[in-house]
């Protein structure tokens, strides 16, 4: 399968300390790739650079063939990246479908003008909108629940409409920091079935993610940090027999 991200020695500072250290990275197109490693070992860090929040202090992030290094989060989200965050970010006294909605602002063109006018250019472009963010519900299961205020849905339906929000603006690749955080078995098995449909329409997935036994049922091929440093890459199973990777994890399961 063609790479449809890669990171060449990316590298980045914070004052004294190297965050991430001269990280080679792949993400193939149509699979689901996983970024693992133990607290504080780079992993978020890694995707706030991907993203665009942070700059690289050295190295390359390559997507579709094209060099993105420091550009604008926003142009990124533009060129086909979405991600979700660790912590719930969700606008909570809007409705379901509003908040993924606003998912979709990088698509949209009308600007302030068009909408105070009502331009039919605009009319058609809120139909898109609205069309696409349904879509986005759909896949996240969800649909029955759009009129709800995002405050009133469980937990694990609440990282599910994160999700969605990050799908609206049709992403090529979508980062999910986390995304099993905080949810119980049941909640942890829909979101793994999630994810597998997501990735049938043609998306492409990184994940950061603590819960091994997710991580291994899921990953088509696993990257393990340690320290800032990529310590082993491969299939799930030949990173749980890896012994840097055991040593890393030493006195924890890896699978
Ligand atoms: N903006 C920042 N300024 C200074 N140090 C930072 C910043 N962001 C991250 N770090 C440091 O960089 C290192 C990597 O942090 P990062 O959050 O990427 O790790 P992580 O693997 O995602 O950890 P966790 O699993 O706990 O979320 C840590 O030592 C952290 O304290």
């Amino acid at each position: 399968m063609p790479v449809l991200l890669e990171l060449d020695h990316m590298t980045i500072r914070f004052g004294g300390l190297i965050a991430v250290s001269e990280l080679n990275m792949q993400v193939e197109e149509g699979k689901i790739g996983s970024l693992i490693g133990p607290n504080g070992a780079g992993k978020s860090t890694v995707f706030n650079v991907i993203t665009g929040i942070y700059t690289p202090t050295r190295g390359k992030v390559t997507f579709k063939g094209q060099n993105i290094t420091g550009l604008k989060p926003y142009a990124i989200t533009s060129l086909g990246i979405a991600r979700t965050f660790q912590n719930i970010r969700l606008f909570k006294n809007l409705s379901v479908l509003d908040n993924v909605k606003i998912g979709r602002h990088c698509r949209a063109g009308g600007g302030i003008f068009g909408a105070l006018t009502r331009h039919p250019g605009i009319k058609r472009e809120e139909k898109t909108i609205a069309e696409k963010s349904l879509s986005a519900l759909d896949l996240v299961g969800l649909t029955a629940k759009k009129n709800e205020q995002a405050r009133n849905l469980s937990y694990g339906e609440q990282r599910r409409l994160e999700i969605a929000r990050a799908l609206a603006a049709e992403p090529v690749l979508l980062l999910l920091d986390e995304p099993a955080a905080g949810m119980n078995p049941q909640e942890k098995q829909t979101l793994m079935q999630m994810i597998l449909n997501i990735r049938q329409t043609g998306v492409t997935i990184l994940l950061v993610e603590h819960d091994m036994k997710f991580v291994m049922n899921i990953s088509d091929c696993v990257d393990v940090l340690d320290y800032g440093c990529k310590i082993a890459s491969g299939t799930p199973s030949e990173v749980q027999k890896d012994p840097a990777v055991i040593t890393a994890y030493l006195g924890k399961e890896v699978g």
